[in-house]
């Protein structure tokens, strides 16, 4: 079902000094929807979010908030009354928690007999009702990050803003709050924009991507659809599809394509998905997650590709393990730890690495005499 459109920017444009830093042509954000806005350093993530927040002036665009333009002030004013943001530095008071969580209730003139209901009922979703009386001056970065989040919740805005509110953390305080964050704005329906540079963080969080680089967006879609169908090689390499194999199609029929690979990989060919014409020069992407390593070649598997190839580096990712191979080209595949000690991998172990021809996606095509 498709959700209402919440706000429509069109034509979004920053300069900072004389340096245009963001040019958007047209971003929505419908009721419901987390958005995740990833890109490097300096692509313009927190640019966008704060032209999107209404907090920053434009150069030139406009912003719609339930259909209605906001032109005015006053329109502006009232929007930023509906929304809440969140920073990477949690920016708390040296007061209680409680007081933190309350601060914007009592901003806007609730009495302190209902303001603390919400604070505990919102303190206890983001776990940390026991920490209520405790000086915001002593607590971890987790904490404070939950701080944070229940003083941004407890206002139900319309739109939630997280400006890389992960980034700060270690990686487990990173990983409770994810999970916690996730369960949140899935229970309350919230609709959020966030940013981020790790796919990680967006594919547990987001329903979309917007990638950015240089004040751009590049690519906007489905959580999945441009996780497995990047335009271009940046999209590509940032969402994590790790593999990005370069070929000459040597025949395509209904959408099922033959990539003769290039240069040093002894003319082996992939399987993939995509149009292209026979002759072309074009970029497959694979994701590790889809690629499957094992001792021989499994004769049952339905993957129609698979290759004899060798272990060249494991390296630990979160709860899985990197393995890097040379199978006459460069593949990349995701094994748990349990996987990895089964099948003995080390640097210049032999093995098979398989993957379905549906998860072989077509990125790009070039021209018929580009080189390969
Ligand atoms: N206050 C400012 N004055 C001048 N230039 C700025 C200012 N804030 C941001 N910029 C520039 O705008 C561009 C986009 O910056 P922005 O902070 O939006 O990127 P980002 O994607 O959020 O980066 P990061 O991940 O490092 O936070 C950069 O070139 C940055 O140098």
């Amino acid at each position: 079902m498709s959700r209402a459109v919440l706000l429509e920017a069109r034509n979004l444009q920053v300069h900072r000094g004389r340096v245009q830093v963001l040019a958007v042509p047209g971003l929505d954000l419908r009721a419901g929807e987390v958005l995740a806005l990833m890109g490097p350093n300096g692509a313009g993530k927190s640019t966008l979010m704060l032209a999107l927040a209404g907090l920053l002036p434009l150069s030139q665009g406009s912003l719609r908030f339930k259909g209605t333009e906001l032109r005015s002030r006053s329109d502006r004013e009232a929007y930023r009354r509906r929304m809440t943001m969140v920073f990477q530095d949690p920016l708390l008071f040296d007061a209680t928690v409680a007081q933190n969580i309350g601060a914007g209730l009592k901003l806007r003139g609730l009495p302190a007999g209902e303001r603390a209901p919400r604070v505990l009922a919102w303190a206890q979703r983001l776990g940390i009702g026991d920490l209520l009386d405790r000086s915001a001056r002593h607590l971890s970065g987790g904490e404070a990050q939950r701080t944070a989040l229940a003083r941004a919740l407890v206002l139900e805005p319309e739109i939630l803003f997280l400006d890389e509110p992960f980034s700060a953390l270690d990686a487990h305080t990173r990983d409770g709050l994810l999970d916690d964050l996730g369960h949140i704005l899935a229970e309350a329906g919230c609709t959020a924009v966030f940013s981020t540079h790790d796919h990680g963080e967006a594919a547990r969080l987001a329903h979309r991507l917007a990638v950015m680089r240089e004040g751009a967006l590049l690519q906007t879609g489905g959580l999945r659809e441009v996780m497995n169908h990047p335009q271009d090689p940046f999209v590509a390499a940032f969402v994590g599809m790790e593999t990005l194999l370069k070929g000459r199609v040597a025949a395509c029929r209904e959408g099922l394509l033959t990539l003769q690979l290039g240069k040093g990989a002894g003319g082996r060919e992939v399987l993939a998905m995509g149009e292209a014409q026979p002759g072309q020069t074009a970029l497959v992407g694979i994701r590790p997650e889809h690629v499957a390593l094992s001792l021989q070649t499994d004769k049952s598997s339905s993957a129609r590709n698979a290759f004899q190839g060798t272990v060249t580096k494991v390296i630990p990712r979160g709860p899985f393990f990197k393995v890097e191979l040379d199978c006459g080209f460069f593949l990349a595949a995701f094994v748990t730890s349990q996987s990895l000690a089964e099948l003995g991998l080390e640097p210049g172990s032999p093995v098979v690495a398989s993957f379905k021809a549906t998860a072989a996606h077509l990125i790009r095509r070039e021209g018929l005499d580009a080189e390969v």
